[in-house]
């Protein structure tokens, strides 16, 4: 079994201001999280915001000594709480001993304290993709699934603005408590491709965003940066994208997708956003 943990600090506007389109790929996405066999981590210095993604086939993946050792603790979740949400094939996790069968869109919060968690796939010709975020924590709160349909379901946009979509908040207050992680999943209606528009910050929590269901011949510009300052990035399906405290994240696609957004911070109020006027992005 194979765990690949990269590092990504935090980087002033100042300076991302000057990078080229590689160096702000290296610097803010993360462009393999799913492998068959693999866990592929990021440890973000936003938040201390971990994101990561496995994808079990025959054997199950585990959460092992080398993520605990990233973070600094005896076990990774010793000092923090985990979110995940399933975009592939039927899987379970097996937490402490506590199986959770978990379909394509069912999610999972593990509270802090939680030891050994394992991952497994069903089928392993159509393995489960875990995406997962894990947020420091300083209370344990239980354990438990969340499906898409215990989420709140909100309905966004319009058609005419090419923004038509359902967010769903699954990892939310009034789901179930958590410490600071908040996680949710938008899916565009077909034909419409712009998400997040009207664009926002938020300075006090960290975002990130992991497109998927993004057709193999399209791709998403996902626009970062400070709103008088904006930079795009090319995402391909199933990639992640870190969005600064200082930068707006949204994006336009080539056709329909989905994406799952987590954030960590000051607070959990999924309203505190400052909206941008269109007319000042630069
Ligand atoms: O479609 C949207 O709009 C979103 O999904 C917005 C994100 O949830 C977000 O940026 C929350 O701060
Ligand atoms: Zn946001």
């Amino acid at each position: 079994m194979t765990t690949t943990i990269q590092t990504r600090h935090a980087v002033h506007y100042t300076q991302s201001e000057t990078m080229t389109s590689a160096e702000l790929r290296d610097t803010f996405m993360i462009e393999t999280l799913f492998a068959a066999g693999e866990i592929h981590a990021a440890y973000t210095h936003y938040d201390r915001m971990l994101v990561a993604g496995a994808m079990p086939t025959t054997a199950p993946l585990t959460i092992g000594a080398d993520l605990a050792k990233t973070v600094g603790t005896d076990y990774l979740l010793e000092r923090r709480e985990l979110g995940l949400i399933n975009i592939g094939g039927k899987g379970k996790v097996v937490a402490d001993g506590t199986t959770y069968a978990l379909d394509f869109q069912d999610g999972l919060y593990l509270g802090m304290g939680v030891r050994e968690i394992a991952f497994e796939s069903e089928d392993s010709a159509n393995p489960a993709k875990f995406y997962i975020n894990s947020a420091p924590a300083h209370a344990s709160f239980p354990s438990r699934i969340v499906t898409k349909a215990d989420a709140i379901e909100n309905h966004l946009g319009d058609q005419l603005t090419c923004n038509k979509r359902k967010l769903y908040q699954y990892i939310h207050p009034k789901v179930l408590p958590t410490c600071q992680l908040l996680m949710g999943l938008t899916r565009l209606e077909p034909g419409s491709v712009w998400n997040t528009m009207p664009a926002h910050l938020h300075d006090r929590r960290m975002e990130a965003y992991l497109y998927f269901e993004i057709p193999e011949d399209a791709f998403v510009v996902h626009l970062m940066g400070r709103p008088q300052a904006t930079s795009h990035l090319i995402l391909r399906s199933e990639q992640a994208v870190l969005s600064p405290p200082w930068s707006i994240h949204c994006g336009s696609g080539t056709a329909s997708y989905a994406f799952i957004w987590s954030m960590a911070g000051d607070n959990q109020s999924f309203t505190d956003m400052d909206f941008v006027p269109m007319k000042d992005l630069k």
